[in-house]
């Protein structure tokens, strides 16, 4: 059976690392696949991964009909297989419906990859529909760490290594950001609901108020 499978996670936990190895072992075997980005850190029309493996990919446009992308695809001659859907978190929710259709009505699997959460630790529009439609809902297992060691679940967004909680939903970043560029951190929930980052708490932890007082 044909199924929409929703690979989710946290920034940096290898989403588009194994959406490059979906892709590379399907296609060692002959198969053809249809690879949808958007917003890729690497640039328009690219699928990258921190490892540094990196794919060409159709750059999804705001209004664009993937179903009817897919099916003019197919009626030119061409063929497909499988559709692998990177940042699909920025998808608008009525194309994560053509992707379920794409599988229903074509018969084609469709991986999406994306985070579901964003800096509020609110649902993207995007992975609310997928979560809604989903046939499977992946959580990847190489986890990525929150500075204190637990498992990080939620997305920081920093500025100069400070948590903000004001801003647009959608800002392409990435983690490890200079000083003072907008950046992102993986954090498990107790330190994103206590706004504290790797920086506030390693300057938390230097403060002379915290600093044990000396017997002599
Ligand atoms: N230098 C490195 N050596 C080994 N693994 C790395 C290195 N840099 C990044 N990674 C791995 O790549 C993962 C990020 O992969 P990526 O596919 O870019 O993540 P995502 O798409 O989920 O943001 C990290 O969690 C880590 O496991
Ligand atoms: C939390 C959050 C993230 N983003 C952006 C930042 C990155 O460009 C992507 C996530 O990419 P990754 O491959 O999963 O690391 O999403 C955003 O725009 N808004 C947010 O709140």
């Amino acid at each position: 059976m044909p199924e929409l499978v929703f690979f989710s996670g946290t920034m940096d936990c290898g989403k588009s690392t194994l959406a490059l190895q979906i892709e590379h072992n399907r296609s060692a075997r002959g198969l053809a696949g249809m690879i949808f980005t958007r917003n890729d850190r690497a640039g328009a029309g690219k699928l990258s991964s921190r490892l540094g493996l990196v794919t060409d990919a159709v750059e999804v446009a705001d209004a664009q009909d993937l179903y009817v992308y897919i099916v003019d695809h197919l009626s030119q001659g061409g063929r497909i297989d499988y559709v692998i859907a990177d940042e699909a978190q920025f998808l608008a929710p009525v194309q994560i419906d053509q992707l379920a259709r794409v599988v229903d009505d074509l018969g084609v699997d469709v991986f999406a990859f994306g985070i579901t959460t964003d800096f509020r630790s609110k649902l993207f529009p995007g992975s609310q529909r997928l979560v809604e439609l989903a046939d499977r809902v992946e959580v990847l297992q190489v986890e990525a760490l929150c500075w204190c060691g637990a498992r990080a679940t939620h997305n920081a967004r920093t500025v100069g290594g400070e948590m903000v909680v004001e801003g647009a939903q959608v800002v392409v970043g990435d983690v490890n950001q200079a000083a003072g560029e907008v950046g992102y951190e993986v954090l498990c929930r107790r330190h994103h609901r206590r706004r504290m980052t790797a920086a506030t708490a390693r300057a938390a932890a230097l403060s002379p108020d915290v600093l044990p007082v000396s017997s002599s």
